[in-house]
């Protein structure tokens, strides 16, 4: 089927790339002529495991091209609606800026029949207002809701195989014409919700706030595990083995970042607010507060451990994206604990195997290091915040003979405390001991 993709960031360059390798027909459009550019030339702007090959493996069939023109989106039987939805500038709320232009600019190039995707998440009742422009702009063409689930650093696979398909549809061929789309996931028996508009939007939405509650749960966890001596660790790993609340997202630490989870409970909560029921998500506003405490603790914590004040002593700050596995640096944790040593006066040695380049557009004023030797040399304090596996692999005999000072804050929970302790080094957790 032929398709096309408005948006090529994190979500739609892959989109992109994975239904070109499913067999279909498709050209990605951006506004940004430099990532245009780079895609075009087999080369993704960002860092995703496995994208690389499979952007080069699905440019050279030939069914697969990119522009930054919308009226090549003319031809495609199916448009995904892929652009970001930030948080706005005055307020919490989501900025429908890019989307409402990527709609405005699509509409012209519509024929009868054409099925517009949105995958965006976006506040509950968005689709139905899109819906309405497009009735009324009389193209013929029709709006599903179809959100995206996938993680950085798995949105490959996420997208090719994904947990679960979402469509919210008004008719029986828009979810006919999505069904084609993702004949391969169906084949597999992936489970597929048909449902309307709104329960669609929710659908996204509220997973993403389930996820960010459950990491605030166990931070808050960790909070009381420091007032008592217990190790969040162990209880996450007891509490775990209830299957009815199972082990994963329980990992305490400096919590949740990125592009998605902050933004979207923010604006969730935003929405709810808009609809007269502020109330029913007032606590995800707690969620936030506890998860932004963590990183408040990180600096206390480093301020305790070099006698009260960070001033000019030398801290080497391991991860700067928002999670392994990715080069992603919004809403980064790492990155705003990073910044904050910094502003206290820190000479802060920052470093990350692909985060350097976004972190460094954004906050120029840090010092960064490619080696992770050389952001370790001298340093009074380490600081991991992000678990890559070359920083929780670290040997403490090793990394001892570089450092200035042997102490280190473990703020992911990714080392063992008992080897870093029988090396000289004194071991800071959050919430373990
Ligand atoms: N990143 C993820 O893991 C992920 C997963 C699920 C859902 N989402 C959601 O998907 C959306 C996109 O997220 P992202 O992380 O890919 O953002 P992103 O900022 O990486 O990508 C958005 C892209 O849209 C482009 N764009 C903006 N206006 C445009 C227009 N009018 N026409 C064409 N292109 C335009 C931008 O240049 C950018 O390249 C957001 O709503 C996000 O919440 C993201
Ligand atoms: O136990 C945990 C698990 C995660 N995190 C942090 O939480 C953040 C988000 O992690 P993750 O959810 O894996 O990353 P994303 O790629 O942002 O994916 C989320 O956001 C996407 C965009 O909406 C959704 O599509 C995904 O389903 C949803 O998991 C990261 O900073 C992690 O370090 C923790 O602190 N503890």
């Amino acid at each position: 089927m032929r398709l096309s993709v408005i948006g090529c960031g994190y979500l739609g360059a892959v989109h992109a790339a994975a239904m070109t390798s499913l067999g279909h027909d498709v050209v990605g459009i951006d506004v940004d002529p430099a990532k245009i550019a780079s895609l075009t030339a087999a080369e993704p702007h960002f860092y995703e495991p496995g994208l690389g090959p499979l952007l080069a493996e699905s440019v050279a069939t030939g069914r697969l091209r990119f522009s930054t023109d919308i009226a090549d989106a003319a031809g495609a039987r199916v448009h995904f609606l892929a652009v970001g939805t930030p948080q706005r500038k005055d307020s919490t709320a989501a900025d429908l800026t890019h989307v409402d232009a990527a709609f405005d600019g699509l509409l012209p190039h519509l024929a009868a029949g054409d099925l517009v995707v949105g995958k965006s998440t976006v506040p509950v009742g968005t689709a139905a207002g899109l819906a309405a422009r497009l009735e009324a702009s009389g193209t013929g063409a029709e709006l599903a809701w179809n959100p995206e689930f996938l993680r950085e650093g798995y949105a490959v696979r996420d997208t090719v195989e994904p947990d679960r398909l979402v469509y919210g549809v008004t008719s029986d061929r828009a979810r006919e014409l999505l069904d084609e789309v993702y004949a391969h996931a169906l084949s597999l028996a992936i489970p597929r919700i048909v449902t309307d508009f709104a329960t669609a939007e929710l659908v996204k939405v509220s997973a993403n706030a389930f996820l960010a509650t459950k990491i605030s749960f166990i931070n808050a966890m960790a909070e009381i595990a420091e007032a008592t001596g217990a190790d969040v660790g162990e209880l996450a790993d007891a509490l775990g083995h209830d299957a009815r609340i199972g082990r994963r997202f329980l990992n305490a630490g400096v919590g949740f970042g990125g592009g998605c989870l902050p933004k979207d409970i923010r604006a969730f909560a935003a929405r709810a607010e808009e609809l007269g029921r502020g109330e029913s998500l007032a606590f995800l506003k707690e969620v936030d507060a506890i998860n932004l405490r963590r990183r408040d603790r990180v600096v206390t914590i480093a301020q305790e451990a070099l006698g009260g004040h960070v001033h000019e002593r030398r801290i080497a700050v391991l991860g700067l994206s928002f999670k392994p596995h990715s080069d992603d640096v919004r809403d980064s944790p790492a990155l705003d604990i990073a910044v904050r040593l910094k502003g206290l006066g820190a000479d802060v040695r920052a470093t990350d195997p692909q985060g350097i380049a976004n972190a460094r557009l954004r906050h120029p004023q840090l010092t960064y290091v490619e080696d992770t030797r050389a952001a370790l040399q001298d340093a009074d304090l380490v600081v991991l915040v992000t678990e890559w596996p070359e920083y929780a692999g670290l040997d403490p005999v090793e990394t001892g003979a570089l450092v200035a000072g042997r102490q280190v804050i473990d703020g992911r929970g990714a080392l063992t405390s008992a080897a870093w302790r029988e090396a000289g080094w004194t071991y800071h957790g959050m919430g373990r001991g």
